[in-house]
This record gives C-alpha cells, structure tokens and sequence, in this order.
C-alpha cells in the first residue's frame, strides 16, 4: 500500500468531527473515508458526505458479502467502514483518514497493521458532557449512553500511539496536521513513496 491510513478514535462528543474537518482543509492528499451506519441521520447530515445511512438488513447483508474493513456495535447501533474504498485510495497514493470507535481501531490494528493511532481525549469528564449537552443532538437515553461509553473507551488510550487533548480547537487541529505530515516523512514511508530504495541496492551505500 502506497498512502498512509490514519486511524482517530475518541469518546462522543470528544470533537473529533470538529477537528477532522478543519484537518482536511489544511492537510493535502487526504481523503475521508465515509463509513455506513444504522444511527439515525440528524438534522444537518448529509446522507454520502457525514455517512451512509443505511438500514440494519442492509448493513447485515454489507458484512455477510464482507464489504466492511472492520465494523462494530457503537452506542447501540452498527458502523462499518467500507473497505473497498480505502483500498483502492491507498493503493492510489492517497492518505485516509478513519474516524472510527476504539473496538473498530482495535481490528484494524489486527489487520492493517501500518496505520497510524490517534487518540483525541476530553480535558475532563464534565467537558466532555458540557460539549455533547451543548451540542443537542442526543436525547437523555443517548446522552447517558455515551457518557457511560466514554469511560470503557478512554481506557484504550495506551494502546495508541498519539494522545491529543482537545482543550483548544486550533491547537487539536495544529496537532492534528502536524502527526500526518510528520508520519509521511518517515524514512521507511517516504523511500517507499519516492521509490529510492534503488540508492541502497550496493551493500547500503549511497549509489550516483
Ligand atoms: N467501528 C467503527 N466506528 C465508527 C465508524 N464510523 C463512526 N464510528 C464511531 O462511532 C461513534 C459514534 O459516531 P457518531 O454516531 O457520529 O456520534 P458522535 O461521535 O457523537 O459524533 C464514534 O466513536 C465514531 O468514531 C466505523 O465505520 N466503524
Ligand atoms: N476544543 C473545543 N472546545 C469547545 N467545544 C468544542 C471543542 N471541540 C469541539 N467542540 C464542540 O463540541 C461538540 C462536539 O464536537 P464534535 O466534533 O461533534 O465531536 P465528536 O465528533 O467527537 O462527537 C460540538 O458542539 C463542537 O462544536
């Protein structure tokens, strides 16, 4: 695989909608990958661009012909993300990016290996529930849900390889950046995409 696979998990309400978008303006030669889901839309999502809205006998017959990179139960309902997509987009050179839960970032660990973990925490827990009150999209059910959740997710932290705390927007965002682009220029990555391993063919020397 040519591009590098970016993996962001975090608690509901954490903001990592927020940061990834104001990422993606910033950062080139990055993609999304849009993952199917069985929540609801809310009010402003846009069926395609947010996630594809799909109904549960769909989803199931999606896994059943294995169309999903990995899929998981999240807050009660199913998330997959598309595997055919990321494939090809990073077979093509493009970087993606996957915002998925800490059970989906565990599977592709286990299966994609060369991706890179990034973990986006709340500075506090009464934060993280003033955000996702504040924001209003979840009834009180949904709310709690997710606040119950948010404690079994952020004890995966460890096993990821980066911790950004989103206290201030901008500076998550300027971290953020700063993790993708640093992750391309790794000698290992940055030789495959350049092609240069020719340089080292003559016992690691470098050759004219
Ligand atoms: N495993 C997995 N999780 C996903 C996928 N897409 C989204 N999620 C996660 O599902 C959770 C709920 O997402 P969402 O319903 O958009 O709510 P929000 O996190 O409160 O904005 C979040 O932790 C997402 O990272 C996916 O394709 N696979
Ligand atoms: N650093 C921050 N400080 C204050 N509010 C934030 C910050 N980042 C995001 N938010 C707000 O918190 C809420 C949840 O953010 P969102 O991006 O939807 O989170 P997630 O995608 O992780 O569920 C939104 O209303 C958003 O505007």
């Amino acid at each position: 695989m040519k591009g590098v696979l970016y993996v962001v998990s975090g608690p509901s309400g954490v903001g990592k909608t927020s940061i990834i978008e104001l990422t993606l303006k910033k950062v080139k030669n990055i993609v999304f990958s849009v993952s199917c889901t069985t929540r609801p839309k809310r009010p402003g999502e846009i069926d395609g661009k947010d996630y594809f809205f799909v109904s549960e006998p769909s989803f199931m017959k999606m896994v059943e012909n294995g169309e999903f990179l990995e899929w998981a139960v999240v807050h009660s309902y199913y998330y997959g993300t598309l595997k055919k997509f990321v494939e090809e987009q990073l077979e093509n050179g493009k970087n993606v990016l996957l915002d998925i839960d800490v059970q989906g970032a565990m599977t592709v660990m286990k299966k994609a290996g060369d991706a890179v973990y990034i973990f986006i925490a709340p500075p506090s827990f009464e934060e993280l529930k003033q955000r996702l009150v504040k924001r209003g999209t979840e009834d009180k059910t949904n709310l709690e849900r997710r606040l119950e959740d948010a404690k079994r997710e952020l004890s995966f932290i460890p096993q990821f390889e980066y911790l950004i705390v989103n206290e201030n927007l901008q500076e998550s965002v300027d971290q953020l950046c700063s993790i993708i682009v640093a992750e391309q220029v790794r000698v290992k990555r940055a030789l495959d995409r350049l092609g240069m391993h020719k340089f080292f063919e003559n016992g690691g020397g470098y050759v004219e």
